[in-house]
Parts: C-alpha cells; structure tokens; sequence
C-alpha cells in the first residue's frame, strides 16, 4: 500500500478512537474539584453532591453509559439504557447502570418491555436528583411504546411500510412521533427531577435534536396532520392498518404539557464534530487542512461536484487535507453492490483524473457502506485507468451502482468492521505535494 493511503487509514483509525461513544461523553464533561461542581458541555454546573439518574436508548446507549460512569462513577445512582440485543446480551450492568434489550430498525416485545421498565425508573427519580439522558440513533426502535390504543404489530407494520419507503429520516419520525407514547418530547414528562441533561449523538442530516431518534425530550413541533402528509407523499395510506389511520385522524391536537423544570440538550457527536477530531490528525500528519463549515445533504452527483468544486477553489498548493462530512441521496437501481461512500469515491475518481499525489477517502463512520460489509473506499487520479487496464468500466460500475466490485477490483475497499461510531458518512482528500 502507498504511503498516502497509509497516512489516510492511521488518520480515520486515530479518529474512530477518538470519537468513540464513551470518549464523547466523557469529553462533554467538566469537572471542577476546587468548586464541587460538575457541567456537561454548556449546561449549568451542578454540585458534585447532586445524586445522578441516567435513562438512555440507541445504538451507542451502552458505550454513552459507559464514559458517563468513567466519569461519574457511585455519583450515579440508578439508571436504565435500552442498547441494541447483542449489545445488552454482552453488557447487563454499567456500575449502577442496567442495559436492557431492544430491536432495530423494528420495535419487537423487548423493545416494549424495557421501555416500560426504563419509564418506572424514570417516575422514581427524586425530585432534586439530576437526570442525565443518553440519546444516539436507532432509538427511534429501541425506545417506543404505541400510543393510545394503537398495538406493536400496527407500529411494526407501519415501521416496515416507511422503511422501504425512501423518505428521509425527517419524514419518517415526523410519523413514528405521532403513533409513539415516548417520542417528540413524551419521555421527558414521564421524568420526575427537575434537572435534566439530554446528550445526543446525531445520526440526522441537520443535527435537529427533535428527529435525533424522535427527539424522546425535544418537545414536538409537528403534527397528526404531517405525519397524514408524509404517508400520502409516499403511498403509504393505503399499505398501513386502517387503525392507525384513524387514530391519526382522530387524536387530539392539544399541546402536550411542556417540562417545568431545567433542561440542557448537548449534542456531543456529529458529523462536523468527527470531522473537527479528523482535522487534528491531518495536522499531526503535516498536512494544512481546509474543514467543510457545512454538512452535506444532497443528491449524490450535486455533492462529487460540490466537493471538486470546493478542493479547487480553497487549494492553497501545500501538503493539504480537505475534510467533508454529511449524508448524500442516492436513488438505487438494479442490483448492484455498493453505498453512498463507494459510489461517491467513483464519482469522484472519474472527476480527479487529471490531479496528482491526490487520495479521496470516502467512508461511513459506522464502518458499514449501504449493502456492503466494507465502510468505503479509496479514490486515486489513477483509479479508472487501472480499472480500463483489467477490462473494468467505471460508467458501467456507476450505471448499475456497483462500486464495490469495482473498487474490489483495485484492492482500493476500506475494511474497519462495526466501528461503535454513527454520524453519517466522512470524506478526506489529502493532497501531498
Ligand atoms: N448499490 C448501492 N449503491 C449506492 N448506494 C446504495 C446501494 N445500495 C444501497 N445504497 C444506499 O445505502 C444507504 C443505506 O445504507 P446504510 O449504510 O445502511 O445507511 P445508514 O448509514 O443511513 O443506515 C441508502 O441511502 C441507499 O440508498
Ligand atoms: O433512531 C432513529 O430515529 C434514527 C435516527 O436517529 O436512526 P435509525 O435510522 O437507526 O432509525
């Protein structure tokens, strides 16, 4: 392998450690010991005497539960985590914390069960005691009970139905708030202190923490109506039970009653923040680094070009690292094997022909790429010449959006496996010269 290929790997390595869930946490945290206080992130500070509850649900549940612990230690004092069920099979108990199962990307009767244990812990925190609340996605599953009269296989149904429907994550909880008894802000009623620190890592395009898993302590801002909406939009009315149509007809559109008490939403994971830890280590590698100030959200094509467009006009000619982060669109057809990252780096190969000593890194932060089992792939001047030299055609790999065979193809794939990390997909272009 290339030494810039090496530089980039030791790069995304030293980044998925540094952005681990528990790292996360444990970096939200101030302690100050001369003062006796605790904050975490820009919350008021809180005496180091104030008992500690934690309620928390996702795919990084346990590990956010974790670093809580590394820092927090007996100051916790009761606290439920619903992770996902291998994750709960390995790990039963955090210190005071207990991690219980649930199903993803579908609520199952775990799911249901350990929510309903997570509420009683939360209804018996005291008043004075602070809650802390470790969100991350995948709650939207994780964490649910059906509201009203509604039933788990109707949720279920209507879970499979936006699944496969293509709609953003914004249109999908926008419907699973409505039909859940826990989501758009409902958990936070069910918590009996009055002091409340919901940490989040996002899993979202915009970073809202009202659809990071359904916002659980974002009070909602949308309603019966656009949940309605979204599953006309998508066909959806008529493939769902009729039951959950009419409860969303029929339920009132009554504010629900807002939180008296304190509470601090930090966002302590993203894509801008994986992006910010990458560009420390791109300095540490000697590279001078130009860090996209935006999230990308955008149709795959808009954003190749997005990218090319902004290394040349922010090129300063040194050894240089240029950094992207967000999620792109991509509308899939045929049965090709490939995701947002691998397709992204082929885009991006048939558009850097012409540079030298350039590397396009184009990963998800999870370590998985759409319907592979690689996060992604590596992008060089060379790539589509070295493909034409083996008989591999990139416009036919795009075409039936199959970048992972013609990646395979170069030995340029990216294997991390399961990183624990989750904010969307990252892009690194180091040009060394
Ligand atoms: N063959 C393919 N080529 C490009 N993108 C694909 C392909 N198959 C699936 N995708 C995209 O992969 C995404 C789902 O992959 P995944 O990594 O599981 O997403 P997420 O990280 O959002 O859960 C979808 O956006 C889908 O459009
Ligand atoms: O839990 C959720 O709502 C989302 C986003 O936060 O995650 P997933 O795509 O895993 O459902």
């Amino acid at each position: 392998m290339d030494a810039l290929r090496e530089t980039a790997l030791r790069i995304l390595r030293k980044t998925l450690a540094g952005m681990a869930p528990d790292k996360l946490v444990v970096k939200s945290v101030t302690k100050d010991e001369e003062q006796g206080t605790i904050k975490f992130g820009d919350s008021q500070a809180f005496s180091l005497d104030t008992p500690v509850y934690v309620l928390g649900a996702g795919k990084a549940a346990a590990a956010m539960a974790q670093g809580l612990h590394d820092v927090l230690g007996s100051q916790i004092r009761d606290g439920l985590v619903i992770a996902p069920t291998a994750v709960a099979a390995e790990t039963s108990r955090i210190g005071a914390i207990q991690v219980f199962p649930g199903s993803h990307p579908q609520p199952d009767e775990d799911t249901i069960a350990s929510t309903l244990e997570l509420l009683s812990v939360a209804r018996s925190i005291p008043k004075d005691a602070l809650t802390v609340v470790l969100i991350s996605g995948g709650a939207s599953a994780l964490l649910e009970l059906p509201a009203g009269k509604l039933t788990l296989e109707q949720l279920r149904d209507v879970y499979h139905e936006l699944l496969r429907s293509g709609a953003p994550i914004q249109e999908m909880n926008t419907v699973r708030k409505q039909l859940s008894a826990v989501k758009g802000g409902q958990l936070l009623q069910h918590i009996s202190s009055d002091k409340v620190v919901s940490l989040l890592i996002s899993d979202v395009p915009g970073d809202d923490p009202a659809f990071i898993a359904s916002g659980p302590t974002t009070p909602d801002s949308t309603s019966a109506q656009d949940a309605l909406a979204v599953l006309k939009k998508y066909g959806l009315d008529v493939k769902i039970p009729p039951e959950v149509l009419a409860y969303l007809h029929e339920v009132s559109q009554d504010a629900k009653p807002a939180f008296e008490g304190y509470h601090h939403v930090e966002i302590v994971g993203s894509s801008g923040i994986f992006a910010k830890e990458a560009e420390q280590h791109c300095q540490a590698e000697e590279f001078e680094t130009w860090i996209d100030p935006q999230q990308y959200d955008a149709p795959i094509e808009e954003v190749a070009d997005y990218i090319i467009e902004q290394v040349r006009t922010n090129r300063k000619r040194t050894r240089e690292a240029f950094l992207f982060h967000g999620e792109s669109t991509v509308q899939v057809s045929g049965d090709g094997k490939g995701g947002r990252n691998q397709h992204l780096a082929l885009l991006l190969a048939t558009k850097i022909t012409r540079r030298k000593r350039t590397l396009v890194m184009s990963v998800g932060t999870d370590g998985g790429d759409g319907n592979t089992d690689v996060a992604g792939a590596f992008a060089a001047p060379d790539s589509v010449a070295r493909a034409e030299a083996i008989g591999v055609s990139e416009q036919k790999h795009l075409a039936e959006f199959d970048a992972y065979h013609f990646f395979k193809s170069l030995g340029d794939l990216i294997f991390t496996g399961p990183t624990g990390n989750n904010v969307m997909d990252f892009q690194l272009i180091l040009i060394d010269s």
